[in-house]
């Protein structure tokens, strides 16, 4: 478990150097949430300079998150991609995080897969069949997708990472050291992920898997407030990852998500890779109120855990093993074809 002393630390920076600004590219980008006084009150700016988009694949109920700082004359981007490929000759294993991996645009999937962008923007777990989805949006955007990251390996979809990467060349595929995935960079907790004038924090939240991280927007005067979590298979609105495989631990998934989720302020909202619900968006505070599992002690979350009774996903054994290369061998085979 990490100390508050760890995650302070900044072990390293992925930033491209900051061209002058043109007030032409600037964009306001506005969402407001009613919300009752401990989830955060009344409605919410985010950082005019944060364009967001949240984008949803129905077969595996995964999430891909498209982040840009548009007021930057690059207008980078993120994509935090959770993609889902069904074919079987489409799918990879993604580096960053254990899960397969589909077609798409760069999006960072982790069971939380989200997409960031940054007008250089990054996309954050993208699934694999929605790449063509996510690379036409970011044309229509006029963004400069930069990043493809993901949050964790896996199990249930294809990430769309690699195809992401044959598609939108540049692209950088993102994941933590800790997954033990392939990618073209690795994070750890307390890096920082920038795009543009914005930036994302590493936090460490194994449990779903050991190599689960959570990302945050970052904390200050000129970056989106409320805080946004980024949090892959750790948390989902009203429930949790599954910590039955891939090195699972519901006693590690409790302490990951009470020292680096529920410390958060409690207006920070929480952005899973999944649901399966009907909810896009929670917060820190409605979580620490109303969520069935982790609102209990250690000991009854572990039993609740050990008792799900859950059906392996579907994909597993393609899944797992495309995603470890971020889905880099399908897309090796089709360029060979
Ligand atoms: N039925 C789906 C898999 C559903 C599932 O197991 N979801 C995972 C996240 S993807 S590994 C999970 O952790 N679920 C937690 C829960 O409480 O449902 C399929 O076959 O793909």
């Amino acid at each position: 478990m990490l100390s508050k002393v760890q995650f302070l630390k900044v072990s390293a920076t992925f930033c491209a150097p900051t061209p002058p600004k043109r007030s032409s590219f600037h964009q306001i980008v506005t969402f407001r949430a009613k919300l009752g006084s401990r989830m955060g009150s009344a409605s919410y700016t985010t950082s005019s300079k944060l364009l967001f988009r949240q984008l949803f694949e129905k077969e595996s109920s995964t999430y891909t998150y498209l982040l840009a700082d548009v007021s930057h004359p690059d207008k980078p981007a993120l994509l935090l991609i959770f993609c889902f490929f069904p074919g079987k000759n489409a799918m990879a294993l993604c580096k960053f995080c254990s899960h397969l991996t589909g077609k798409l645009i760069v999006v960072l999937r982790c069971c939380v897969c989200l997409r960031i962008l940054d007008m250089k923007s990054k996309l954050v777990d993208p699934v694999d069949k929605t790449v063509d989805r996510d690379v036409s949006l970011v044309k229509e955007l006029g963004l400069k997708l930069i990043y493809a990251i993901n949050t964790h390996v896996h199990a249930d979809h294809v990430t769309g990472t690699g195809l992401l990467k044959s598609k939108a060349p540049g692209v950088k595929s993102i994941i933590s050291k800790a997954s033990q995935a392939k990618a073209d960079l690795f994070v750890e907790p307390g890096d920082k992920i920038c795009f543009g004038d914005l930036f994302l924090e590493v936090r460490a939240t194994p449990g779903h898997t050991q190599g689960c991280v959570t990302y945050v927007t970052g904390d200050g005067p000129d970056q989106p407030q409320p805080r946004m979590a980024f949090t892959g298979d750790a948390l989902l609105i009203r429930g949790c990852g599954r910590t039955d495989f891939q090195g699972g631990s519901s006693d590690q998934l409790y302490d990951s998500v009470h020292s680096q989720i529920f410390t958060l302020p409690e207006d920070t909202f929480v952005y899973p890779a999944h649901d399966y619900k009907g909810f896009s968006a929670s917060t820190v505070g409605e979580e620490m109120q109303y969520n069935p599992r982790l609102t209990k002690d250690k000991e009854t979350f572990k039993n609740i855990m050990a008792n799900l009774n859950l059906s392996y996903p579907k994909m597993i054994d393609r899944a797992v093993p495309a995603n470890m290369v971020c889905g880099l061998q399908d897309v090796e085979a089709k360029v060979a074809s």
